[in-house]
């Protein structure tokens, strides 16, 4: 085993919290190991380090720079199998459980209550022969565009994923998000998006650009297009712009997040309605995460670089949690809601076998 999975591995066998990572289209695995056993928090949006933010903000788990060991390491994991296709089992429970939570959602949006809801479920596999670093390396293998992770923190345990969503990339003043929503399976690249799908996404859009407003100059707006996320496709809109005040880096988080993509609008109620209608905890699903100011080689400033807590799992026990949703509108199909939150539980279940 190379030396830095050796050093995550010691890491993980005392119990002490660690990060290990991937950014899209890099090369390179970088490793935060926390050096105490301390568990600590963001208190404000000036600290340096790998930040975890649960879903609904109440938890924000950082693993400060100055308390960790840096490592890193280059992409070249050799003798990995990453191919294998997958049989889809599912309960006819679970099934009808999601369908009538999607009908919920329908019924509130036809009355004019919302626009969007994001509805989402969680699935548990069995995984006897688990082993962390193996999958992280399937992960890394099989996603090259996503953003890879697996952390553990005593305080919430072990948590891994590939996500293909940035909720916000900032250097010098300069901020890029994505709206990232419709999905499809690759085999349907050549069939257009549907009505439901591009007005999905353009809302995403649309709420990203107006509540930013206050807080740039000089914005950027792509057309949408067409995104490959592992065996699906999604609608992307590209937004970057100049951040008038760089103070304002926790005003702009709080703002995003959560976003219409993984929440829904009004964004206030649309929490309430996953609080009370889902019947479970997300925890850290739709949360975000990622490197929270760090200093940027050669360049005097700070950077951050976070995503959305997407396509992801936390390990209890030798059961994986499985999270998966999706965007909810007056013209959606319950069933073929339903299937949509299988085909994205595969992007993971692909690193258990
Ligand atoms: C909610 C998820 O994904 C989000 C919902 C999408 C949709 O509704 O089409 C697409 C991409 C993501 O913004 C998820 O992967 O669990």
């Amino acid at each position: 085993m190379s030396d830095f999975f050796q050093k995550v591995s010691q890491q993980y066998n005392q119990k002490l919290a660690f990060v290990m990572y991937s950014k899209p289209n890099s090369s390179t695995s970088f490793g935060l190991l926390q050096e105490d056993s301390n568990s600590y928090f963001l208190e404000n949006y000036e600290r340096k380090g790998f930040i975890l933010n649960s879903f609904t903000s109440e938890k924000k788990i950082l693993f400060p720079l100055d308390k960790c060991l840096q490592i890193s390491t280059e992409n070249n994991f050799e003798g990995i199998e990453t191919t294998s296709e997958l049989k889809e089992t599912y309960s006819e429970e679970v099934k009808l459980k999601f369908e009538n939570l999607v009908k919920n959602a329908i019924e509130e949006i036809e009355v004019g209550n919302y626009k969007k809801i994001v509805t989402s479920r969680s699935e548990t596999v069995s995984i006897p022969d688990f082993d962390f670093i193996k999958s992280f390396k399937v992960l890394v293998q099989l996603y090259p565009t996503a953003f890879k992770y697996c952390a553990f923190h005593p305080e919430i345990g072990m948590w891994m994923g590939a996500t293909p969503e940035q909720l916000l990339k900032v250097n010098k003043n300069t901020i890029q998000t994505v709206a990232l929503a419709g999905t499809k399976t690759k085999d349907k690249i050549d069939e257009d998006w549907g009505e439901k799908e591009v007005v999905e996404q353009q809302l995403v859009t649309d709420f990203i650009v107006e509540s930013l407003e206050p807080f740039i100059a000089e914005k950027s707006v792509s057309e949408p297009y067409t995104y490959q996320a592992g065996n699906l496709l999604h609608i992307k809109t590209d937004i970057s712009a100049q951040l008038k005040n760089k103070m304002q880096l926790g005003e702009v988080i709080n703002i995003l997040h959560p976003t219409p993509a993984v929440c829904g609008f009004p964004k206030e109620k649309a929490k309430d309605f996953i609080l009370e209608n889902e019947g479970y905890n997300r925890e850290f699903y739709a949360g975000f995460l990622g490197e929270l100011n760090y200093e940027a080689v050669n360049q005097e400033c700070e950077n951050s670089d976070l995503f959305v807590n997407l396509r992801c799992m936390k390990i209890e026990n030798k059961i994986a949690n499985i999270y998966v949703g999706c965007g909810i509108t007056k013209d959606s199909q319950p069933e073929l809601e339903f299937f949509e939150t299988v085909n994205k539980s595969k992007t993971i279940k692909k690193v258990l076998k």
